[in-house]
């Protein structure tokens, strides 16, 4: 049987209010296990997301993180993580590298790399110290302009040839996810699935739980 898959949850890229945000996040988080939250704010029609913006929902979002056990890693901007007392950060090819980030934050924190749908990037973010690489988008996603389009079966590949987690990223759904948890996905990011939910964030969370577990024990 396949290891356990975990939840990976990534914020909306705009908060437009970040009180009210906070109840809905601290309901997500409450209706069952997730391993990781990714503050990852983004800017709206032009108009840029200053890094107050940035620390001040990681002010107000990591205390209900750390409540809820949950690692809590900000996108981007390792000096952002540094100052907002994150537990790590994402970075993307476009960037600052694994290493950099590594050396601003220290071999405590958490590093996670964007890989695409490429082995090759995969294998790099490893040698360089990575915690984990993510791959996709999986599905079609519509909470940003995927470059790559990955499969499952590099999931596979990559459970088989290396011991370190892989996350599965874009258009992840309770109702799609079955093939990337028994493909070996260690963590599935979720956003839209989880904050568009039609009956709130607690429902979906529950339902990724259930379609997790289906999956591992090969009912669907
Ligand atoms: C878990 C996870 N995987 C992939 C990404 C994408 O990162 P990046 O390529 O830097 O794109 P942006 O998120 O910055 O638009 C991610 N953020 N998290
Ligand atoms: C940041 C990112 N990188 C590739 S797809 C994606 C968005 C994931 O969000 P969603 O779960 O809403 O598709
Ligand atoms: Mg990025």
């Amino acid at each position: 049987m396949p290891h356990d898959c975990r939840l990976y949850l990534m914020t909306p890229p705009q908060i437009a209010d970040l009180g009210r945000f906070c109840g809905e996040f601290e309901s997500a988080l409450g209706a069952g296990d997730i391993a990781c939250v990714q503050l990852r704010l983004k800017t709206l029609e032009g108009e840029a997301v200053g890094d107050d913006d940035v620390l001040a929902a990681a002010e107000a979002l990591l205390p209900i993180a750390q409540r809820h056990d949950a690692a809590f890693l900000i996108n981007d901007r390792p000096d952002l993580a540094l100052k907002s007392g994150a537990d790590g950060v994402h970075v993307g090819q476009g960037d600052a590298s694994c290493e950099k980030a590594r050396a601003a934050l220290g071999d405590d924190a958490t590093v996670g790399v964007t890989c695409h749908n490429s082995k090759h990037l995969a294998l790099l973010a490893g040698e360089a110290g990575a915690d984990y690489v993510a791959f996709g988008a999986f599905y079609p996603t519509k909470t940003k302009e995927a470059p790559t389009k990955a499969e499952p079966a590099l999931l596979e590949w990559w459970a088989f040839a290396t011991t370190l987690p892989s996350v599965a990223i874009g258009g992840i759904t309770p109702e799609n996810c079955g093939p990337l948890v028994r493909a070996g996905a260690d963590f599935l990011a979720v956003s839209n699935a989880v904050w568009a939910h039609e009956e709130g964030p607690a429902a979906a969370v529950k339902a990724f739980e259930k379609a997790i577990s289906a999956a591992h024990s090969g009912k669907v």
